[in-house]
């Protein structure tokens, strides 16, 4: 049985094998937040744009220093000043324009007022305090490469090009349908048997904050050709199309089935826990195919899926090679554990202590106990076919969502 398991490695090949990147649109840099750039920007302008001032002080000349000097002009920042006089000094202010002929500034809680002028201490370098103009940026280098993720410091550094509009990838859109006729939405009176769905809702901010828009929410009964005709529609609508629940063996789960019927399934049955039953494939629209996952109905397999899977088939979209790993981390495991032929990911909140990380297993790892997931930060891979022991250490994958 064993062998008839595809490897989480394998499966996540076959589902980016030959996904195209996203078209670009252009936008308002205040609405790109979050968008990814679509191509390399190049700096127009050096950043800063002229020599100026770290501090609050006086701009002098280096070989000027050791004396006390006449202050010639007062410079505040959006000022240029003239250039500085030799054996004088100019009140300066941070951000201030560095006169032509001033190599450092004095801050001012070093120097001593005089009535003839400002005493101005020896040790001062040529350079102190001086921020040069090109310091950050020069213009005419990368400033920022294609598939950057725009969040809040790459904002900041496009406004400081004078840049307002920038080229990103088109969202992916996506349709995320809910199977089974056990599962009812939150406001509806729950009867014997039913369960509210808390798969659709943790899914959604999972792909929104994957950077994805969810464009297409349905609830899928358990009935073949309803399926079949509800997946066509949202092959339609979406880039990918997910489904939760339906996948695995019994009578009334019908979406592979219907995945057969209508399209191709890449992958099914994989060796991870949760999430064995997950399907991937394509289904067929007017013009191309969307990518389908078929998430378990599990919610904890659901919510490992999202980021073992949909986040890299999102990344691949918009291109954004962030967004196609998540990050590992060696931590000192504070538990043991033991894997058949299913390699474990387990909700774990790594604790980044001064000794080194160390990963906190919840203490229940069962696909449907949604509270592992509440306070984990991150998935301790558990390879298959092996044990961990306490105080062994352990590959994490952190949960980071951009
Ligand atoms: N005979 C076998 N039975 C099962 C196997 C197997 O290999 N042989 N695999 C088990 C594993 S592992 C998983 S995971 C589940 C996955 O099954 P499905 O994807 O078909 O999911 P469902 O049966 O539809 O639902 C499973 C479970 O999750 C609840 N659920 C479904 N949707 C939601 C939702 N939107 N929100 C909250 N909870 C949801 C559903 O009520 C079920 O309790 O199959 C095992 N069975
Ligand atoms: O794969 Mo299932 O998610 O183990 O319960």
């Amino acid at each position: 049985m064993a062998n008839e398991l595809q490897s989480v490695e394998t499966a996540l090949d076959a589902l980016l094998d030959g996904v195209a990147t996203l078209p670009s649109e252009i936008l308002p840099c205040e609405q790109a937040a979050g968008r990814v750039l679509a191509n390399s920007v190049t700096a127009r302008l050096d950043v800063p744009p002229f020599d100026n001032s770290a501090m609050d002080g006086y701009a002098v000349r280096a070989v000027d220093t050791g004396r006390v000097l006449p202050i010639s002009q007062r410079i505040a920042a959006g000022e240029s000043g003239a250039p500085l006089d030799a054996g004088t000094c100019a009140r300066i202010f941070t951000g201030g324009a560095i006169p032509a002929g001033a190599d450092c500034v004095v801050m001012q809680e070093r120097v001593e007022i005089r009535d003839e002028g400002v005493w101005i201490p020896a040790d001062i370098p040529a350079g102190d305090n001086v921020r040069r103009r090109g310091r950050d940026v020069h213009a005419g280098r990368e400033l920022l490469p294609a598939g950057t993720r725009l969040e809040a410091a790459a904002l900041g550094q496009l406004a400081s090009q004078g840049i307002t509009e920038v080229a990103v990838r088109r969202c992916p859109r996506i349709a995320l349908l809910s199977t089974g006729d056990e599962v009812i939405s939150p406001g509806e009176p729950l009867a014997a048997g039913q369960i509210y769905n808390s798969n659709r809702p943790m899914l959604k901010r999972l792909l929104e904050r994957f950077g994805a828009d969810v464009v297409h929410l349905a609830s899928v009964p358990d009935d073949y050709v309803t399926t079949c005709d509800m997946l066509a529609e949202a092959a339609e609508i979406a880039d990918v199309v997910i489904t939760t629940g339906g996948v695995s063996v019994g009578e009334e789960d019908h979406v592979k089935r219907a995945l057969e019927h209508l399209g191709q399934l890449d992958m099914w049955r994989l060796a991870m826990r949760p999430g064995k039953p997950l399907a991937l494939g394509r289904l067929p629209k007017t013009h191309g195919e969307a990518r389908f996952v078929g998430l378990p109905g599990n919610p904890v397999s659901g919510y490992v899926g999202a980021w073992l899977f949909l986040r890299p088939l999102i990344g691949e979209l918009l291109g954004c090679p962030v967004l196609k790993q998540l990050p590992r981390i060696h931590a000192r495991s504070e538990f043991a554990t033991r894997t058949q032929a299913r390699q474990h990911y387990m909700r774990v909140a790594l604790i980044f202590d001064p000794a080194g990380p160390r990963a906190a297993a919840f203490a229940d790892q069962n696909s449907a106990v949604l509270s592992s997931c509440i306070a984990a930060n991150a998935l301790a891979v558990i390879p298959a076919y092996s044990e961990l022991k306490e105080g062994d250490t352990v590959e994490c994958l952190w949960l980071v969502e951009g």
